[in-house]
């Protein structure tokens, strides 16, 4: 059962042409640059705005057929917008009445469970007029959640919070995902909030899907814009080994033959995690460096060596490294990778400088 979809609309000389299905479960990330129709393809879904004889079928409910559409307020949906729309007059208490007794059903989290996953409870007293950026995204959450919609869909909701109050948010969010027992639509363009959070992905591009999976295949696929945008990386999935409480390290496999060493942190032996290494932070050396303060050194094969399309980053190409079954990017200059001769199916190793862990997920093995 999923998210079916079928949407072909034209916005002045914007089509967007979408067939997909969706997984009615986890966070789906629409992701895509600006313009790329991400907002457009959420309205259409929430019946915000219809695209003709479209269809929007979710778990077998028809939603929108070619004879029937269902209005946005009958189709259980939780929205949240990048500006909040909370009500000004009211608390916070208020707002979170207001949705508490508009419930499409009756079973769902209370609002004690939903206040303590969004930790707003010390704010329920406080005026909307208060709050903070942050806050008020967190209570706008709160108040989609309190209806009990059957799908949460979320529009950039980080958007126009500073570095630190977005990643707190992140670590809200990534807490709040895993109570959640709906599906979650996540547009962002940020491939940093993605990696965080999305189990599924699906790509646009002036309107038109053009990559769709999970996140850790689609992270370190050279074919698409992912993979060359600044800020870009691989997403891994590992497993804790050890910790080395002396040093306060912890090591991790990521198959067999490859281990890393990242900061200690409280997972128990074989807990399944997710990380992510950036690809500016990865360097190819020929031969394993002897004296080198970065202990993460791994030997893998060069996959495959791609050129940036893009005008003002074409000093720099990106190369797909290959573990056993992960890959991990590389963000390197064209002169290094010329001086080096590096060519795919050559063996190298690489040096990786920072790795940062997303989440740890699953069961322990
Ligand atoms: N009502 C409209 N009339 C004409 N064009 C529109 C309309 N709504 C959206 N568009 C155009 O459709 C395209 C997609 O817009 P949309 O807001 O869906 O993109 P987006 O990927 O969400 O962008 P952003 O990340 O900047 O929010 C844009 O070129 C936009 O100008």
């Amino acid at each position: 059962m999923s998210l079916l979809l079928s949407l072909h609309k034209q916005l002045g000389d914007f089509n967007l042409d979408i067939d997909t299905a969706l997984p009615s479960s986890g966070v789906t990330a629409i992701c895509g640059p600006s313009g790329s129709g991400k907002t457009s393809l959420l309205r259409c879904i929430a019946g915000l705005d219809i695209a003709p004889k479209g269809m929007v079928q979710f778990v077998g409910q028809d939603w929108q057929t070619e004879r029937r559409t269902l209005k946005t307020e009958h189709r259980g949906i939780g929205l949240v917008f990048q500006d909040a729309q909370l009500f000004p007059h009211l608390t916070v208490a208020g707002n979170l009445e207001y949705a508490r007794k508009r419930q499409f059903n009756s079973a769902g989290p209370s609002t004690e469970q939903v206040c303590d996953w969004l930790q707003i409870t010390p704010l329920l007293n406080r005026s909307i007029t208060k709050l903070s950026g942050g806050e008020r995204k967190r209570v706008a959450i709160a108040r989609a959640l309190l209806r009990h919609p059957q799908i949460l869909l979320m529009d950039e909701p980080l958007a126009g919070l500073h570095d630190s109050a977005r990643e707190q948010m992140l670590d809200v969010l990534q807490s709040l995902a895993k109570h959640l027992a709906i599906p979650v639509l996540y547009v962002s363009h940020s491939f940093h909030e993605i990696s965080r959070l999305a189990d599924h992905v699906i790509l646009l591009e002036n309107g038109q899907l053009i990559a769709e999976g999970d996140l850790i295949s689609l992270s370190t696929r050279l074919d698409l814009p992912l993979s060359h945008q600044q800020g870009a990386g691989a997403v891994l999935s590992a497993q804790l080994v050890e910790h080395d409480v002396d040093y306060q390290l912890s090591t991790i496999a990521l198959d067999t033959d490859h281990q890393l060493t990242i900061k200690q942190i409280s997972a128990p032996k074989g807990q399944a995690l997710r990380l992510f290494v950036a690809a500016r932070d990865v360097s190819i050396n020929l031969e394993a460096p002897q004296k080198s303060s970065i202990m993460n050194i791994m030997p893998c094969t060069i996959d495959a060596i791609e050129h940036h399309s893009t005008a003002s980053l074409s000093a720099q190409l990106t190369i797909r490294l290959k573990l056993n079954e992960q890959y991990v990017l590389a963000h390197i200059t064209r002169k290094s990778c010329d001086r080096l001769q590096l060519q795919e199916g050559q063996r190298i190793f690489a040096q990786i400088k920072t790795v940062a862990l997303i989440n740890e997920y699953g069961p322990t093995i």
